[in-house]
């Protein structure tokens, strides 16, 4: 087994998570530290900026190259912070557009920099392989998630709910199939911004207040992402004008509609099987609002991994840590239940 540190800095742009894995990319031999490091509100709002840029925005642009030496050294940062012993980092990068229709995503971050900053071999740029051989180039968690739940009973759901939601699914002979289901906490992050001047709806004290408006989230679920089966994925921003749609709601009853919208968007993935169980993390976990309104919508018993030893904060750095060895090992990390790719799929590149 290697030591292998994962760095992850989600669509919820909070900051970088970092976790320490003891895996030889087929197997979890074992969990170190975990943390995370936020990011300071400039590069935050910088990185917020450059979302509503990033289409039109030129690989060599002078100030997306100063962010991304920013962006670079809170990851190094967050290595050092970690202080766990490693032979291998994995490091996502911060992603600033996905369209795999358009045979584009992109992830920013200086994996030579963060290289010659660690001393360690780095594994980047997980997604363009499988984009560039047709695939959704997301969700990549899924064949983490498969190695996790080997002794779990299935068929199994773990879901994801960050900025956007995404969904494992392991049926009872262990097939995958996976998408991202729609928003998870990124919309009820900017609400909340906009009317209380946190970007988060902290224990879902605003939805909580609320009500749902159903006829507001029915045009909201009108969206046709909702009618495509899986493997899909999407942008951060794919949803963004339920914000508008949402504005004649109160701080509450939008903040509820929203909560709401996460738990309907889950809802309405159509699953080859009942899963027996719903496992979640990700930040949305610890928002009571989501929490219930999926276990209504879904009917099923709804719980936190930490219910099965898994920690939610740090799966997804965890993750990349795994798939950092997999690219490592010239194994796959994509396949046609997870991304649409046909047949299973290898990526990623090593420098150091
Ligand atoms: N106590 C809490 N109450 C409500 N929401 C919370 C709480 N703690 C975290 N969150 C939500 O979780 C989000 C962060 O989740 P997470 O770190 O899983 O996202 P991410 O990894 O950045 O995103 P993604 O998985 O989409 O890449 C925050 O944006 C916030 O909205
Ligand atoms: C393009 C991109 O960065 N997608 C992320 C994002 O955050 C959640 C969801 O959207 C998921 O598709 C993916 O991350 C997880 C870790 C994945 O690839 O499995």
């Amino acid at each position: 087994m290697r030591r292998v540190i994962g760095l992850m800095s989600g669509t919820s742009l909070d900051g970088v998570d970092a976790a320490l894995l003891e895996t030889d990319g087929v197997r979890v031999g074992g969990f170190g530290r975990a943390l995370t490091i936020p990011y300071p509100p400039r590069l935050r709002a910088d990185l917020r900026d450059l979302l509503d840029r990033a289409a039109d925005l030129l690989p060599d642009d002078p100030g997306l190259l100063q962010l991304e030496r920013a962006l670079t050294l809170v990851h190094a940062e967050a290595v050092r912070a970690l202080g766990e012993p490693a032979e291998l980092i994995g490091f996502h990068g911060q992603t600033i557009l996905h369209r795999p229709e358009e045979g584009r995503t992109w992830q920013i971050g200086d994996a030579v920099l963060l290289s010659r900053e660690t001393g360690l071999p780095v594994a980047f740029d997980f997604r363009s392989a499988d984009v560039a051989a047709g695939g959704q180039g997301a969700p990549l968690v899924p064949v983490f998630h498969a190695a996790l739940a080997a002794a779990l009973p299935r068929p199994l759901a773990v879901l994801n709910l960050g900025g956007v939601g995404n969904l494992t699914f392991i049926g009872g002979d262990g097939t995958l199939l996976a998408c991202d289901t729609g928003p998870g906490n990124a919309l009820l992050d900017d609400w909340a911004l906009r009317h209380t001047g946190v970007p988060c709806d902290r224990d879902g004290a605003l939805a909580l207040a609320g009500h749902v408006d159903e006829r507001i989230l029915a045009t909201l679920m009108a969206h046709p992402f909702f009618r495509r089966p899986a493997p899909k994925s999407l942008d951060r921003q794919a949803f963004h004008d339920a914000l508008d749609r949402i504005a004649v709601l109160s701080p509450e009853n939008g903040a509820a509609t929203l909560a709401a919208f996460t738990a309907a968007a889950v809802a309405a993935t159509s699953l080859p099987a009942v899963p027996t169980r719903w496992l979640v993390c990700g930040g949305g976990r610890r928002n009571p609002a989501i929490m219930r309104a999926l276990e209504s919508r879904l009917g099923a018993p709804v719980e936190s991994v930490e219910s099965v030893g898994w920690d939610g904060d740090a799966l997804e750095a965890q993750c990349f840590a795994f798939l950092a060895e997999r690219v490592r090992l010239g194994l796959p990390l994509s396949f046609p239940g997870t991304t649409g790719v046909t047949g299973s799929r290898t990526g990623g590149r090593m420098v150091g």
